[in-house]
This record gives structure tokens, C-alpha cells and sequence, in this order.
């Protein structure tokens, strides 16, 4: 990892698969399959108070971009989480833990414990985040996992299983977009909300097929920079944006709502598929 990333904690897996994930964040940096990298980090990624790491898979919590009074996309992904000591749990896994604290209470007054769990099987990652309200009164939330999907030229990525929905385009102030009919191609910035997308989408670049799921996400949303907004942010660079697409699982329109001592938990599984796999 470059010098400007903290410190990370890594586990092995079968078929030359490894994850590294840092505890600044609880944030998923790296996932390897067949020895070849399938996650985006910017080569300019750096971290810090109120810095997140510009890549992997950030853990947004407990509000989505601007749609709350707190930091944007939450605090999760800028403090420090607990690494857990699971040391030969099954399935093998890497953990971390955040509760509420001084910090966190500023931005939003709740109790709270939040787990992140990642979980490599060779060609399938599961990356699972929990929330317990250990307060006495309900609260609401948004979360997602903004996972950075490496790809081998933007310009020939596809996102398909998204045809028939209809979308809120953030780069038009929200605007409700009818469904396309087509999968997503990516000329330009992409910033989309999709409600509701719970069948599997598959991501091809022509070198590789990768199958998302989710579980207690309801929403999708996808987003690509374009090369103008691209250069023109400091920890990604001129011309990164091909290098990447985010597919982000998520529940961004409709809060969760967490009743005392409830937990929620939401789950994106991503698969090489094994026909395309390389
Ligand atoms: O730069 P960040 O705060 O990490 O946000 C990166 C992106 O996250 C999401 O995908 C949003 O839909 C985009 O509007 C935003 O630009």
C-alpha cells in the first residue's frame, strides 16, 4: 500500500484470493482473486481527520452524501473502528466495530454499534454492515457500500440489470429519468440512484464478468466521474476515471428505521463469474 494509506490488516484465501482492509474506515482496500486486483484505489488516495480513502470500498453511514446535516456520506468512513480479534472464526473473516461516541454523537445523538464484516471465498466477496440501536428510542439512517470496481476501460464497461428502471440523475439536480431499456454505458459523468434493484447486475469490460448481489440494500446507485470531474479531484487525477466504476449498494431514499435494540444488517456479494473468469 502507498505510504499515504494507513496501516492494513490482510487475510488469504483460496485460489490466490486476499483482502486488505485498513481499521481508518473499516475500509475494504484491496480484493484479490486469481492473483489479479478486482477493486480501484486511486494511486493519489490519501486519509486523514475528515479525509476519506478515495477508492476500495468506503463505508457510508449514517447519511448518504449531502442528505443530512453531518459530514457528507457519514462519519463512518472517516473514524477509526475496533479491528476485531477473530482470529479462526468461520468463515474466515476480517471485522471491525464502531460505537457511538463524543464524536459521532455531535453529528447525529444516537447509540449505536456498527459491525463490518468482509468475508473473501475465492471468486465471491461478501461485505456485510450491522447496526444495533443500543439507545432507548428509534432512529433512522441511511448506509451504503460505495464499492469502487476496477475495470479495464471505462469506455467498454456496461452495467446490466438496471434496463428497466427508472432513475433519480444526480447530475441533474435529481431529475426522475425514465428507464433506458439499455444497460448503462459510461460517456461523460454518471450519477445515478436506482430504488429498489434487488436482482443480481452484472458489470463486463470486456476481460471480466462480475455478478453483484445485495441483501438489505434496496437501493443502486452508480457513479463514474467522467475525465473533467475526474482531473479535477486531488486524490483521484487526470484520466483515473477509466479505471473504475462504482456500484454502490445502498438504502439512500428510504431511511432504515431501528427500533431499540434492533439490528439491521445489509450485504453486497460480488462474484467473478467463472465462466469469464481471469
Ligand atoms: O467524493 P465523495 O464524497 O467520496 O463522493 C463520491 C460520489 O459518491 C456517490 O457516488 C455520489 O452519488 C456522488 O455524487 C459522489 O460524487
Amino acid at each position: 500500500m502507498p505510504h499515504s494509506l494507513p496501516a492494513s490488516l490482510h487475510l488469504d484465501g483460496p485460489d490466490a484470493s486476499r483482502v486488505e482492509a485498513s481499521a481508518f474506515g473499516a475500509h475494504l482496500l484491496s480484493w484479490r482473486y486469481r492473483g489479479r486486483e478486482r477493486l480501484y484505489l486511486s494511486p493519489n488516495a490519501s486519509f486523514g481527520a475528515g479525509k476519506a480513502i478515495r477508492g476500495g470500498v468506503p463505508v457510508i453511514f449514517p447519511q448518504f452524501g449531502e442528505r443530512g446535516d453531518g459530514p457528507r456520506h457519514g462519519f463512518a468512513r472517516t473514524l477509526t473502528w475496533d479491528a476485531l480479534d477473530i482470529a479462526g472464526s468461520l468463515p474466515p473473516r476480517l471485522a471491525f466495530a464502531l460505537r457511538d461516541s463524543a464524536e459521532t454523537r455531535r453529528h447525529w445523538p444516537y447509540p449505536f454499534e456498527a459491525e463490518l464484516d468482509i468475508e473473501p471465498a475465492a471468486n465471491r466477496l461478501r461485505i456485510a454492515l450491522s447496526v444495533r440501536n443500543t439507545g432507548q428510542e428509534a432512529f433512522e439512517f441511511s448506509a451504503a457500500l460505495h464499492t469502487y470496481l476496477r475495470v479495464a476501460d471505462i469506455a467498454g464497461t456496461l452495467v446490466h440489470g438496471l434496463e428497466d428502471r427508472d432513475y433519480l440523475d444526480s447530475t441533474q439536480g435529481g431529475a426522475v429519468l425514465a428507464a433506458s431499456d439499455a444497460p448503462v454505458r459510461f460517456e461523460g459523468e454518471i450519477d445515478r440512484i436506482y430504488a429498489d434493484t434487488r436482482q443480481p447486475l452484472r458489470v463486463t469490460d470486456g476481460e471480466q464478468l462480475l455478478r453483484l448481489e445485495a441483501e438489505g440494500f434496496a437501493d443502486t446507485v452508480v457513479w463514474n466521474p467522467g475525465a473533467e470531474l475526474a482531473a479535477g479531484l486531488a486524490d483521484l487525477g487526470a484520466g483515473e476515471h477509466r479505471h473504475f466504476v462504482c456500484v454502490e449498494a445502498g438504502n439512500v431514499l428510504s431511511p432504515v428505521r431501528l427500533e431499540p435494540g434492533a439490528v439491521w444488517t445489509g450485504a453486497q456479494i460480488l462474484t467473478v463469474e467463472p465462466s469469464a473468469g481471469r
